[in-house]
């Protein structure tokens, strides 16, 4: 083919575009991706956008008020889920073949640390890197090492406190060390390095184990609380890939309607994992959102409603009672069955996460916790602490900011992994 005819060709193709573009019947169609549940909820693609509202009234939802979408609000709604023909035009020419190239990289090495991930002692190499390189030098040192050791104990100790253990509870192991080996009657560091192992596994068995479950009664709630920035959204993201993972239909409630931010944060999770998001303006009430999520949830017959909350401080009373209101909320018009409670924490925090879980417990009742960004500290020994003070299961430890990094916690690894006998 000639140069011209070649220039041509692709004029006649942009031309075509163009006019494809500006027809009205095209725009039509964009709008058919929506659909309309029984009870008038309105669901497009993979985002849900409902009228602003103050106040829940069970006769709004009837008078499907929710149907009633302003205009500026479709808008939205198409561009978010539905990107216009001249912008993924623009995209399009915009990837020279190296991007693309970069691109199925990525997706390639993306797939492999996802596949490396699959297995549970890998994973935690990744998440307890920090942790475990602190331990394997101090426990090669205190237990392994030829040297004459006559402060064994406070070694020990002091080991446990920078690994943030926590005060009482160093002094609880330290306190059981002492009696077991004076029971044991023995003196060989070999030997006080199993039973110390053994008391760090007695305190993770002091919170039972519990897994989320999935009831035959849809939709499940899990609502997700916690302080500020301790990655709560993102949490949510990776629950969602791991749920859907194993089978469930998933939605999310964007129930932070403080931070703009957490909504677009939530919807690009959702558009990853392909789950819809229910969502409102910033500034209406979460229990709003949260209403208006169960009733798109059951419509749906969604299996798992995983709901944001804004991060709090959990010395603030007013915004403790706001979670209050929305476990009402949720009990109230999800009888089939009651909402786990998931109390986020960032390992990085140190021992202010005993305070969060102590206020976050007496107020809402927590049903589980989920310790993120274990891959930036040295300092897992909060996972102990929150053992022994309470017994609240840890379901998930979370290692990264990726959808695939969130591995469920194993107490029996976790110890193997972190106090494993230094072979040297
Ligand atoms: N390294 C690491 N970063 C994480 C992890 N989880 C979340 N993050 C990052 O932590 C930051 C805060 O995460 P968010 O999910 O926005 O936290 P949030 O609790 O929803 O924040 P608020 O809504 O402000 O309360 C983000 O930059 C995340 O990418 C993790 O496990 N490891």
């Amino acid at each position: 083919m000639s140069k011209k005819n070649y220039n041509n060709f692709f004029s006649w193709l942009w031309y075509k575009k163009k006019k494809n573009n500006n027809k009205p019947e095209e725009n039509q169609k964009q709008n058919k991706q929506e659909e309309t549940t029984k009870d008038g909820i309105k669901i497009s693609k993979n985002t849900i956008i409902i009228k602003k509202r103050n106040k829940i009234t069970e006769n709004e939802i009837k008078n499907k008020n929710i149907q009633n979408l302003n205009n500026n609000n479709q808008k939205q709604s198409i561009q978010l889920t539905q990107p216009s023909n001249k912008t993924l035009d623009n995209q399009k020419q915009k990837l020279s073949t190296t991007s693309l190239n970069n691109n199925i990289y990525k997706s390639i090495k993306n797939k492999k640390n996802e596949h490396r991930y699959n297995n549970v002692f890998q994973s935690l190499q990744f998440s307890l890197k920090k942790t475990k390189n602190y331990l394997e030098k101090k426990i090669k040192k205190i237990f392994f090492s030829n040297q004459e050791n006559n402060h064994l104990f406070e070694s020990i100790e002091e080991m446990l406190l920078l690994s943030d253990f926590g005060v009482n509870t160093t002094a609880n192991i330290i306190k059981s060390l002492k009696k077991e080996i004076h029971k044991n009657n023995t003196a060989d560091k070999s030997e006080i390095f199993l039973i110390l192992k053994k008391i760090l596994l007695n305190i993770l068995n002091k919170s039972s184990e519990k897994k989320t479950k999935i009831n035959q009664k849809k939709p499940k709630i899990i609502l997700i609380v916690g302080v500020n920035g301790v990655g709560k959204t993102t949490t949510i993201g990776k629950l969602a890939y791991k749920l859907k993972k194993s089978g469930n239909s998933i939605m999310l409630a964007a129930g932070d309607t403080f931070r703009a931010a957490a909504v677009d944060q939530l919807q690009i999770f959702g558009k990853k994992n392909k789950v819809p998001v229910i969502y409102n303006r910033i500034g209406t009430d979460p229990s709003a959102v949260i209403y208006d999520s169960i009733q798109a949830a059951k419509a749906k017959k969604i299996d798992v409603l995983i709901a944001d909350t804004a991060g709090r401080l959990h010395n603030k009373q007013h915004l403790m009672e706001e979670l209050k209101k929305i476990i009402r909320i949720i009990k109230k018009y999800n009888l089939s069955s009651s909402p786990e409670i998931t109390l986020v924490i960032d390992a990085c925090s140190g021992q202010n996460t005993l305070q969060q879980v102590k206020l976050f417990n007496n107020t809402i009742n927590v049903n589980n916790i989920i310790v993120t960004k274990l891959d930036g500290t040295a300092k897992g020994g909060i996972i102990f602490a929150i053992s022994d003070q309470f017994s609240i299961p840890i379901n998930y430890l979370g290692f990264g900011e990726k959808i695939y990094d969130l591995q469920e916690f194993n107490k029996q690894k976790f110890i193997e992994f972190l106090f494993e006998k230094n072979k040297n």
